[in-house]
């Protein structure tokens, strides 16, 4: 049987999920934050920076943000948006003998007065972590809840433990456009993708990828969403980050369903994105 324990991690409250196989998910309520997925075999498969802060006065530098309602500067908002920097509730837990599951809410009464203020809309926000196997489920869903449209950006900005980025490849992009920082757009024509620099790149999306590390191969899946983007900040965007150590970037990628440009939702209506990695 599964077991939902309260715990912290640093100083933030979190909802510790542990399966019958002893897979276990750690989500802070600060963000609805996935800070550590472990397989039934004890092993790590996400990134947490050791400098990131843990106490809710800044975003967390790993595991996997929850981006709403604006990816990056593509809106008028905070950078990514305010979902990765409020408090959510946990509303449910259950699941039956092959799969268990926390879900997590966030809407406007949830806000802090100066994001309420910059972002006036009535909206509700699920996020269902499902485990089953040696797989991890997320289930996003954003429903409007006002009266007149809004538009909206979201991503799930997960972090994966690479262990050393030179053994780290990613591949099911070939053939598939790009755009690059520079603001390029190009078509991949090689199978697998090799991190020898930085990496930031808008991929349109494709069903399915695959993350291959020296210890580990993950199949990433989603529907809903429109892009993967592809992050590695490389040696020099590393050192500027004061959350991350100077040769922490070696030890991840980023590789996030997405939904980059704000699109609108209309009144009453929800948009619903899934997303599976499985070992
Ligand atoms: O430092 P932040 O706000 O967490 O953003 C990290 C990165 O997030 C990625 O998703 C973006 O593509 C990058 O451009 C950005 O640098």
């Amino acid at each position: 049987m599964a077991v939902v324990t309260m715990t912290e991690y640093g100083a933030l409250p979190a909802v510790q999920l542990t399966a019958a196989d002893g897979a276990q998910a750690t989500v802070s309520l600060f963000g609805a934050h996935l800070l550590s997925w472990k397989t039934a075999d004890g092993k790590e498969r996400l990134f947490v920076s050791t400098q990131t802060p843990l106490d809710g006065s800044k975003a967390i530098r790993g595991g996997v943000p929850v981006i709403f309602p604006q990816f990056n500067v593509r809106g008028p908002g905070l950078r990514h948006g305010f979902a990765r920097v409020s408090t959510w509730r946990l509303t449910g837990n259950g699941g039956d003998g092959g799969s268990s599951f926390i879900e997590f809410g966030l809407n406007q009464d949830d806000l802090s007065a100066e994001h309420a203020q910059a972002w006036p809309h009535a909206f509700e926000l699920t996020l269902r972590f499902t485990l089953h196997g040696d797989a991890l489920d997320f289930a996003y869903t954003v429903h409007n809840s006002g009266a007149q449209e809004f538009p909206f950006g979201v991503a799930l900005h997960t972090y994966y433990d690479v262990g050393h980025l030179d053994a780290t490849s990613i591949s099911g992009l070939q053939h598939q456009q790009y755009t690059d920082h520079h603001l390029n757009t190009r078509t991949q024509e090689y199978p697998a993708l090799h991190f020898t620099e930085k990496h930031d790149r808008l991929y349109q999306s494709t069903p399915a990828l695959t993350l291959n590390t020296a210890n580990a191969t993950l199949r990433l899946e989603q529907q809903g969403f429109s892009e993967w983007v592809v992050w590695n900040p490389g040696q020099d965007d590393a050192k500027a980050l004061v959350d991350l150590a100077d040769d922490e970037y070696q030890r991840f990628v980023c590789i996030e369903p997405a939904r980059i440009d704000q699109q609108p939702l209309a009144a009453g209506t929800t948009w619903a994105g899934k997303h599976t990695i499985s070992v």
